[in-house]
Formats: C-alpha cells, structure tokens, sequence
C-alpha cells in the first residue's frame, strides 16, 4: 500500500469530522462539534462554510500535518444531480451545483465545497465519495403512483456501499457478485437492495419515505397527511419539522436517542416498548420488500448505523428477517474509513475518477 496522505472532512448537522490518513491508516482525527447557538448565526448550511473551513484549517496545524505534505482532500458530498457510486473530482460544475443548493440543502454539501477550496490552494486534487445522491435505481422503483411525484434515491450511500464491500469481503466474495440487503439505522434509516454492486432500489431517507427513525416520520399514510397540511393548523415548517427532525421516536416519546428509550423499557415503561418495537417492525418490513426486490436471491441481510449496537432493536429485526438469509451486524459508521478508501482507491489507479 502507498502511503499517500489525504485529509478527510465529514460536515454533518451538528458536527465536523476531520481525520489525516497516511494510506488506510488514520494518523489524526478530531470531531469538532457546533451548537446550535453558533450555527444559528449563520445564513442556511452553505452560510456556515467560513467557519467550518476555519475550523478544520485550525485542526489541520494542530494536527503537526504540513499542508504541502498532502495528496488529495477527501470531503463527504452532498446533494448533487443523481449519480451512480464512485469517487468523483470536485470540478466547476459540482461547486456551483452545491453552491447554489441546486437538488436542496444538506450539511454534506459543505464537504465538497470545503475540500475544493483548501485542496485548490494547495494545487491537488479534492474528491467526494459515494454521495447521498447516488442513483442506480432501476426504472420500475422509480413510480410512485403519482406523476409529478417520483421515488428518488437519497441514501447513506457511503457507509451502505462501504459495509456492504466489507460484508462481501467477510464472505470472501467480491461485492460486485453477491445480492445484499443493507439497512443502516441511524437518526435517519435507509434500507437498500443490492444487486450485485448496484443499489436499485432504496427508500429516500429524506423525504420521509420508508420505516420511522428516531426524529423522522417515514412514510405515513397521505390522504391524512394532506388534510393536515391544509387544516390551517399546522404552518409548513410545523409539517417539515413533523417529517424530518421532530418525527418518529422523538414524537412518540419525547427523544430520539435509543439508548435512553431501552433504559425506559427496562423500567417496565410499555408506551415506549411499543414504538420503539415498531420501528424494528417497519425495518424489518422495508428488508422483507428488498428481499421480494431481489426475488429471494439474497446472500445476507446487513444491518449497520448507531443502533446496530442495540442487541434489543437488531434481535426484534432478526426474528422477522432470519429466514431470508444470514444476518450480519456492523455497528456504527465507517465514513472516515470509507472516503479515505474511495481517495485512496483513485490516487492508486485502482479505481478511474468520475467525471460530474
Ligand atoms: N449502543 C447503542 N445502543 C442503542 N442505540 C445506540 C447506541 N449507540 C448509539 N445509539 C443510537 O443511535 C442513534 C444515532 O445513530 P447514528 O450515530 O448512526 O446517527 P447519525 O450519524 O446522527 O445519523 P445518520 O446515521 O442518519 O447519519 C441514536 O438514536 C442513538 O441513541
Ligand atoms: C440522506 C441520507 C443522509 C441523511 O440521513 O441525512
């Protein structure tokens, strides 16, 4: 392995992860974490890219890396046009789709605007990996029942691709040649069918379709949904605000963190269990929908994300979807890992640049 030295920035909603690897190794990592205080005083996500880049700029010298050292900058992207997964060179194009919040906003944008703008100064390459917005959807999962209205695919694309490639290896089989099924259970959950290296279908963890996750709704049932948003009750951003960040567990129960809803039904508290089992029950529902995707054909079901770590939700999940294949558990998210991966993979020549 060649030791090429990239620098790795991850932006999400309330935090700014950075890390230094030397080939497939981290030298230096920091999770620089924002407020909402601070990133209120900022004009939307694209308003906040002085004073994230400040930041990691910041960590960079703290960090004893010598910016001249390195040989890429790997930023996590981002609401683009729909793309199929790879590593792509931030170019012209990308910046001002991302600067304009072209396809909306998202924390991600930032990754590719802040990795451009250091790694121009520096005169190397900036790249994003498997962006939320990969799209390889076969064209049947792209009908809704309503024209104007289609399925997209917006996903944890990054760490569903980099646990899947992770799970084939286990396996010791290529990604490329097996069928998965991946669920990755964070604040929010995307469920996706992998055919053979290609996610052809997934639920738009965005637009609040699939299960409920801890503060979105998922899908709900619409002809009510469409009556409360004309009952004159509820503004647009009350109904937004139902959807994604204040939907889900935190609506039923008052917080979106599990670990404190799993100390409640220790206790004995019934509500609790009840919605937190529901979630399990409507993953489990999305996975059997991915298996019916792949006609059976499926090697292993893969469930990842913070509450893979959860040995109640995952064995709710196992007992309803064990006999579709083996199911195999990979706890939290491996961004870092995974972007530095998708740098190094190109920076090697083992994988060519996509060209947005
Ligand atoms: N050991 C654990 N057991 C159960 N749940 C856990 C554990 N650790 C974290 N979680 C839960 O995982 C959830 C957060 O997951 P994660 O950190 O993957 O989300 P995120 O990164 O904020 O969002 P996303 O994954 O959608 O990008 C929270 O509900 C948290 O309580
Ligand atoms: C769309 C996937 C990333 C997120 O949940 O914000």
């Amino acid at each position: 392995m060649k030791n090429f030295l990239q620098l790795i920035i991850n932006p999400g909603s309330t935090s700014t992860k950075l890390a230094v690897f030397r080939g497939n190794e981290p030298v230096y990592s920091e999770t620089l974490r924002h407020s909402s205080e601070e990133l209120r005083k900022f004009q939307g996500i694209t308003g906040q890219f002085n004073y994230r880049r400040r930041l990691v700029m910041d960590a960079m010298v703290k960090s004893g890396v010598q910016p001249g050292e390195l040989d890429a900058v790997v930023g996590r992207g981002g609401l683009l046009k729909p793309v199929p997964g790879g590593t792509y060179l931030v170019n012209k194009k990308m910046i001002e789709d991302l600067e304009a919040e072209r396809r909306g906003a998202h924390a991600s944008n930032l990754g590719g605007l802040i990795a451009r703008s250091i790694a121009g100064e520096l005169g190397i390459p900036a790249y994003i990996v498997d962006p939320v917005c990969i799209d390889e959807k076969e064209p049947v999962s792209r009908i809704s029942g309503m024209p104007e209205n289609p399925r997209e695919s917006l996903f944890h694309a990054l760490n569903q691709k980099a646990v899947a490639r992770r799970a084939a290896e286990d396996m010791g089989k290529d990604y490329s040649e097996i069928n998965l099924v991946v669920a990755h259970l964070g604040g929010g959950i995307s469920v996706g069918a992998h055919l053979r290296g290609r996610v052809i279908d997934v639920n738009d963890a965005l637009a609040g379709d699939g299960p409920f996750t801890p503060e979105r709704s998922g899908g709900v049932p619409v002809g009510k949904l469409v009556e409360m948003c004309y009952s004159g009750r509820y503004t647009r951003e009350e109904m937004m605000k139902k959807v994604v960040g204040g939907g889900g567990l935190a609506a039923y129960l008052g917080t979106a963190d599990a670990l404190e809803i799993e100390k409640r039904i220790e206790q004995g508290d019934k509500q609790a269990k009840l919605i937190y089992e529901a979630m399990a029950y409507q993953v489990a529902k999305e996975i059997g929908a991915c298996g019916a995707i792949l006609k059976g054909d499926v090697d292993a079901v893969v469930i990842t994300g913070g509450i893979a770590h959860s040995r109640m939700l995952v064995g709710w999940i196992e007992e309803r979807v064990s006999f579709i294949a083996p199911v195999r558990v990979y706890p939290g998210e491996n961004e870092m890992e995974a972007l530095a991966a998708g740098g190094y993979r190109v920076l090697a020549g083992l994988e060519a640049v996509k060209v947005y």
